[in-house]
């Protein structure tokens, strides 16, 4: 299909006012939609279920999913123009949001040095004004700016409008290969070619590393841990280290995200006592901020070589599950003519209030990037 018609059939479904989605993996030239053809909510009641589906940060049982069995699967290619790049992002965090943010830190940072958690991650969210706002326009620009995350689209008309270009993995599974990355710690790129990292950085992304590896043990048969490096997103540079495993048989895929979400990255550590504390102290609901989202139990069929002798192994190709789930962060939200961004960080013992807020300032620019 053209990407003008796939992008046409999308507007449509937004006119119409039915549940889409359209989304681009990292790094990939295609762009996948998956148009519901009803506008029934529908939630995910064990992860068992076949399609897209878009978690909230607090409770995975108000998973929303887009049904495959009830849906249209488009796929084209990223072909379309780089339209309107915006040059100057629009500045509007304002004095009281950074006070209260940096007081926000610094209870997270009393809290730890009382001993009531190692690690907190604390969040705001920043309300743009725009003027007739376009989706799908902005979908593009994510797409083209940030070729490395995973960028979307998401609408259901009883529940919102979200858009975003994250740079996390939440886990990949196919067959029993288990994949999953531990991303955190943030710097500015400065397009210097060394880059120094303090330790209070190296320490809030060990804390997620071994907080997954923890988590993972009970389901897992073999694992792996690759070395930490700098990886860049957008403008900025986080740390991140790829943990791969063999799944033991018969894991059911809700016990896994149970043990890992929030993990260390999005929320905290220990993770209950974090949860609390953030439920009760950022004054707004994440709603899907930092929950996840992403493919579902799809099904793939490994592609045979070409080759004589594959002809004959194509009949025994056997189509093999997969789900691949991305962190929902540089993200925003689309209420009538508002982008609400949402931004947060990790909060450790040695953070600097300023700082902090500094760091959300730098993350608000993904989004604020492509607004215009
Ligand atoms: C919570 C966010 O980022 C997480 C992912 C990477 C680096 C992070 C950090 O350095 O604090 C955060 O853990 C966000 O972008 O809103």
């Amino acid at each position: 299909m053209t990407s003008n018609e796939f992008f046409k059939r999308i507007e449509t479904q937004y006119q119409n006012n039915l549940p889409f989605v359209v989304y681009r993996k990292p790094n990939e030239t295609s762009v996948f939609a998956m148009l519901q053809k009803d506008d029934k909510l529908h939630f995910t009641s064990n992860f068992t279920e076949k399609g897209f589906v878009f978690s909230p940060f607090e409770n995975i049982n108000e998973s929303v999913i887009i049904p495959t069995e009830v849906s249209e699967y488009l796929e084209s290619e990223t072909d379309f123009p780089d339209l309107n790049v915006v040059e100057n992002s629009i500045d509007s965090s304002n004095t009281s949001e950074e006070n209260h943010h940096i007081k926000l830190v610094e209870k997270s940072v009393k809290a730890i040095k009382n001993g009531a958690f190692k690690k907190v991650v604390v969040s705001r969210a920043e309300a743009i004004k725009l003027d007739e706002p376009n989706p799908l326009l902005i979908f593009k620009r994510l797409v083209h700016k940030y070729k490395s995350a995973f960028a979307y689209c998401w609408f259901h008309p009883k529940v919102g409008l979200w858009l975003g270009a994250t740079p996390e993995t939440l886990m990949k599974i196919e067959g029993a290969n288990f994949s999953i990355m531990a991303l955190a710690g943030t710097q500015e790129y400065k397009r210097v070619s060394k880059v120094v990292w303090q330790d209070k950085e190296k320490e809030e992304q060990q804390f997620v590393t071994d907080f997954i590896v923890e988590q993972l043990k009970p389901w897992v048969s073999t694992y792996k841990i690759s070395d930490v490096e700098t990886v860049k997103a957008g403008n900025l540079l986080h740390l991140k280290t790829m943990i791969n495993a063999r799944l033991k048989p018969e894991i059911p895929l809700k016990n896994i995200i149970e043990s890992i979400h929030p993990t260390p990255a999005v929320c905290g550590l220990p993770k209950a006592e974090t949860k609390t504390f953030i439920l009760e102290n950022e004054n707004y609901n994440r709603e899907f901020y930092t929950g996840f989202l992403g493919e579902l139990n799809f099904e793939t069929i490994a592609k045979p070589r070409s080759g004589r002798r594959n002809i004959e192994n194509r009949a025994y190709a056997i189509p093999k599950k997969s789900t691949q789930l991305y962190v929902n962060l540089r993200c925003m939200q689309i209420q009538n003519n508002n982008a609400i961004v949402y931004v947060g960080g990790g909060i450790t013992e040695t953070s600097v209030p300023e700082n902090e807020w500094q760091e959300t300032v730098f993350k608000s620019k993904v989004i604020k990037n492509v607004l215009s």
